[in-house]
């Protein structure tokens, strides 16, 4: 059995007839979610694994089979969902994409999937050089050409030089397709899980209408409230609280579990998308959330600690001291990044 995953791989866990547990859909990454916390269990045969896969039920008792999987996730690593929270910390990167063609020309947007402009483009990379010490073992981005840019763009900063990978999990073939055959190369990478549920809040009728003649149309308190209230969908598309429902959904069960494992994970996404999810980090009421505004191509940065979420700010620059004196792990992994390339 071949165990190159992307996750750290220390173990091997034994499933027997009795388990109770079956796998259907194909021999690769599968989750489980036994009581309590979550379990990822990955039994690709070479090659990447990542979460989000959905294809399996835990219906009844299978042959024995032998899975590769991340035992800081699991249950037999005596840890409980409480103690992991005690003892890991990971850094939290929140990254709003660069400008786009439709912010230039002030359109809204929503899931239209429209690129980044060249300003778009140098916000980037200039917020690549913000993170540039900071860890980066996994990132998510939205589904959209703007987040994946902006992601993509940003971690050519990096100074650690791991190559960002864009998981294709939607069908067998295109897993099988993508597979990585040298654990080194799979070392040398971070895993890109691209999540429609990220995607820009979807703006219904007001996709592709220009924001000022909106708001000249409807009035500009109208259009403020569709623009930022809670609750108040535009016409036909989704209310901060819709969206809120599938991104936040998407961080707890997706995102949270790999921060509790105390991997470090950068988000890619849009304004509202990543408005929704910093409600739920900062514990933001309805009314607070209505003047939060989000700035393209700024990295925001979290410390996930004892199962909180410290918010850090943005750090400024690469070199900005601060930052580094954040957490001793932050400071660490500066110090080996220097030594590396020194
Ligand atoms: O057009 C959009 O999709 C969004 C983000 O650019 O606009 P708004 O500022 O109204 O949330």
């Amino acid at each position: 059995m071949a165990n190159a995953m992307l996750h750290q791989t220390v173990g091997t866990l034994q499933l027997h007839g009795s388990s109770g547990i079956h796998f259907q859909g194909g021999n690769n990454s599968v989750r489980l979610v036994p009581k309590g916390f979550k379990v990822e269990v990955g039994f690709c045969k070479r090659g990447i694994c990542s979460s989000g896969e959905k294809k399996f039920s835990v219906i009844q008792a299978s042959a024995s089979q032998t899975y590769v999987f991340d035992p800081v996730l699991s249950p037999s690593n005596n840890g409980t969902h409480e103690s992991l929270k005690k003892s890991n910390e990971a850094a939290l990167i929140l990254i709003r994409h660069g400008e786009s063609l439709w912010n230039e020309k002030n359109l809204f947007t929503g899931c239209v999937d429209v690129p980044l402009t060249k300003k778009g483009v140098e916000e980037a990379i200039e917020a690549g050089k913000r993170i540039s010490n900071i860890p980066v073992d996994m990132i998510f981005t939205s589904a959209l050409i703007r987040a994946q840019m902006t992601a993509m763009l940003a971690m050519t900063q990096h100074r650690r030089k791991k190559v960002p990978i864009i998981m294709h999990n939607e069908n067998e073939q295109a897993r099988v397709w993508s597979q990585i055959h040298s654990e080194d190369t799979i070392k040398q990478s971070i895993p890109v899980i691209a999540a429609w549920q990220l995607n820009e809040r979807m703006y219904g009728e007001l996709q592709g209408l220009n924001k000022q003649e909106t708001a000249d149309r409807f009035g500009k308190e109208k259009v403020h409230e569709w623009r930022r209230s809670y609750d108040i969908p535009p016409p036909n598309g989704e209310s901060l609280e819709m969206c809120a429902e599938r991104a936040v959904a998407y961080f707890k069960d997706e995102i949270e579990p790999q921060l509790l494992s105390g991997k470090n994970v950068m988000i890619a996404a849009h304004g509202n998308s990543l408005r929704s999810i910093i409600m739920y980090l900062d514990k933001l009421t309805s009314q607070e959330v209505i003047s939060l505004e989000l700035s393209t191509g700024i990295p925001m940065l979290y410390i996930f600690k004892e199962g909180k979420f410290i918010r850090r700010g943005s750090p400024i620059a690469p070199t900005e001291a601060g930052v580094y004196a954040y957490t001793r792990k932050l400071a660490q992994y500066r110090q080996k990044l220097d030594e590396m390339l020194h």
